[in-house]
Parts: structure tokens; sequence; C-alpha cells
């Protein structure tokens, strides 16, 4: 199959044009470029609206090899890391321009599985894919992703708006995918998997088809208390940090609070690891860090619980010099640790 026959293969028939044309799409792939009407009525979000644009790359080796990524979830998981910068803006994502280069040696067919993953997210999300480009590669697979959004203009939230005596909020548990990626790297050093069962699951899925969080940044959006937000894809601590630079203040997070999934904190334990490691560094957890009028918090909870969402409040920030500590509550009293600026970094 060439290139363009390929092309074909992974992307007619998905989305109807109907269907893209409520998310603005006025033309889709096919053509040099893409056309978007950019005052066209967007369901759920008030006009008038600002676009949000966001892309994110995913790099075999780097971001997943063979055993821990089938190509379902590597292109599910393109889609959902990029739909998760739009989530984190308060925003709601539109559309998406896939870049994917691809070894010469991979047939068209897994190139199919990775777009059935693709495809999958996109659905979920309401994503209409309307282009993309494709080469090959010399040695791995890469797929790069352009995301489209709206948010209500002026509305966004970002990391710069952290007011001191704002309550920190965690929109979902952290640590369970850097658990998932730890079972799946370690099975196959091990060639067995003794931990496996519903638990490990949990964690792999976290993983491989990370849900971010959309519905959570509307909330949070709609609220109106809400004065900075974040994404949690280098890991918690690394995302405080960038709040807390970007403001102008202090976080302090207590340990107490950070939500721990049952099954994360099992199997670091079986595994002999600090399971806060993983929680504070980890990454790639696709929920929403940020902060909020603190006499808001708990309504805002409230709100969350009632639409079945979890929602945490972790700490707080103060007038200061940059920085994120962590409280944690001993027998000798509180200790107060100032944390790493550490997380993935692709150049460390
Ligand atoms: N190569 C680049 N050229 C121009 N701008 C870039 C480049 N890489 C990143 N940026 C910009 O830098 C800012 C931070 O990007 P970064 O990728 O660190 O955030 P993120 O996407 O939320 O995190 P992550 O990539 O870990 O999910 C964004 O505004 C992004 O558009
Ligand atoms: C095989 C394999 N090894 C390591 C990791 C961990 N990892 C890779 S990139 C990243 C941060 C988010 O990426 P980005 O900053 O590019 O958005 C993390 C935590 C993985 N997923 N797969
Ligand atoms: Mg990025
Ligand atoms: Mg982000
Ligand atoms: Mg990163």
């Amino acid at each position: 199959m060439d290139e363009f026959a390929s092309i074909r293969h992974w992307t007619s028939g998905r989305q109807s044009e109907e269907w893209q044309r409520e998310r603005g799409v006025r033309l889709g792939i096919g053509d040099d470029a893409a056309l978007i009407d950019p005052a066209a009525p967007i369901a759920g979000v008030t006009p008038p609206y600002e676009y949000v644009l966001a892309m994110d790359t995913m790099v075999e080796t780097v971001h997943f090899n063979e055993t821990t990524m089938s190509y379902e979830d590597i292109g599910y998981k393109a889609l959902a890391s990029n739909i998760s910068d739009i989530a984190a803006m308060g925003g709601v994502p539109l559309q998406a321009l896939v870049s994917v280069s691809v070894p010469r040696q991979l047939g068209p067919e897994l190139m199919r599985r990775l777009y059935d993953g693709l495809y999958a997210c996109a659905d979920q999300y309401g994503v209409a894919i309307i282009g993309g480009d494709t080469t090959s590669s010399p040695q791995h697979l890469v797929v790069a992703v352009t995301v489209t959004g709206a948010v209500e203009a002026g509305k966004a939230l970002r990391r710069s708006g952290a007011q001191p005596g704002d309550a920190v909020v965690l929109t979902g548990p952290v640590g369970m995918s850097a658990a998932g990626l730890h079972f799946l790297l370690a099975q196959r050093e091990r060639g067995a998997d003794a931990l496996a069962g519903e638990r490990v699951a949990q964690l792999v899925q976290a993983h491989q088809r990370p849900a971010p969080s959309v519905r959570a940044g509307r909330l949070l959006l709609a609220r109106e208390t809400c004065h900075s937000l974040n994404d949690v894809s280098d890991g918690l601590a690394s995302e405080a940090w960038e709040i807390a630079e970007a403001s102008g203040l202090a976080v302090s997070l207590f340990e107490e609070q950070l939500p721990r999934s049952g099954s994360m904190t099992a199997y670091a334990g079986a595994a002999g690891i600090d399971p806060l490691e993983w929680m504070l560094y980890g990454g790639e957890d696709y929920v929403l860090l940020g902060s909020m009028e603190l006499g808001d918090a708990a309504a805002a909870q409230v709100a969350f619980h009632s639409e079945g969402l979890p929602f945490y409040i972790i700490g707080e920030t103060a007038a200061g010099t940059p920085a994120v500590e962590l409280i944690r509550k001993t027998v000798k009293g509180e200790l107060r640790q100032r944390l790493a600026k550490k997380g993935y970094n692709h150049f460390e």
C-alpha cells in the first residue's frame, strides 16, 4: 500500500461530514489543508470564544515501547494527552491534526490499529480528525498531534493566575500511571506477571488509556473561583512548581490529603517502592492541578462528587518566593519538606 492508500485506509469512513461540521469543520481530510469556521456555534460553549491550540508528541522508546503499549493504546493516548492540555485551559476540545512518522517495516495494518485507538478517543471526547502528515522514519515510530479547542473569551484558566490564600485542588489520583508503567517494564524483565490481577489492571489502564479531565476543567471554569490550572504530565511536584513560578507564590501540599489509590499503594508495597515517589514525580497522570478561592473549594468538591467525579483539596498557596513544600505529619509533629523541582524531563 502506498502513502496515499495508507492514509485512506487509516482515516476514511471514520467520522461523518455532518458530525465534523458540528465541530466547526468546513473541510476535513483530503485537500492541502483543512478549513475551520472560526465563528461556528460550539455546543456547550457560550460565544464569543477563543481558540485554544496545543500539541504533544509521542516517540517510540521515550513514551512507549512494544511491551508497554498496544498500537491502539498509542493512538488513544497520543490524542488523550493533547486533549488534557485543552482541559487544563478550561476548554472544550474540537479538532486535531495528526502527524505520523512510520518505520518502513511497520505494515499499514498496525497503523490502522493505531488509528482505531485514536478515533476511539476522538469519538469519546468529540474531536474531529481534520488532517495531518505522514512520513517514513529511519527507526522509531513518532506520533505528533495538534489539537484545537474553544474556551469562552477571556476565561481560560492559566498557570499564572493563582492568588495567595487559594486552596490547591486536584481532579484525580496521581501515581497510578507510573505504577502501571513499572509493572509493564518489570513484567518484561521478569518474563512473568506474578502480580497481575484486577488491581494491576487498573494501573495498566491508567498508563495506557489516561482519561483527560475535560468535564472537570469545564466545571472549574464555570465556577469562576478557579484561579489557575495545569494538567499533570510531568508529575505533581513539577506541575505545582510551574504554578508557583508562573503565579509568583509558594505552594504547600498536605501529604495526608494526597489521594492514594489502593491498587497503587498495594503494588508499590509489593514492588518495594515508596508510593510517594510515583505520586509526586511519576507523571502522565493527566489529571488537573489548580488553585481556587478557599471559600468555594468545599462546595466545588460537593459539585464534583454529585457528578461522580473525584475532587481533592490537597494544599494551599501563600505569598512568598516560588517554591513547593510537602507538609507531613509525623510522630514528632509537623515536618515541612521542600520538594525538588523535578519530574519527567526530556533533557536530563
Ligand atoms: N519546540 C517548541 N517550540 C515552541 N514552543 C514550544 C515548544 N515546545 C513547547 N513549547 C511551548 O512551551 C510551553 C510549555 O510546553 P510543555 O510541552 O512543557 O507543556 P505541556 O504540554 O503542558 O507539558 P507536557 O509536554 O509535558 O505534556 C507551551 O506553551 C508550548 O506550546
Ligand atoms: C517506555 C517508557 N519509558 C518511560 C516512560 C515515562 N515517560 C515518558 S514521557 C513522560 C512525561 C510525559 O511526556 P511529555 O513531557 O513528552 O508530555 C513520562 C513519565 C514511558 N511512558 N514509557
Ligand atoms: Mg507539551
Ligand atoms: Mg500541560
Ligand atoms: Mg513534559
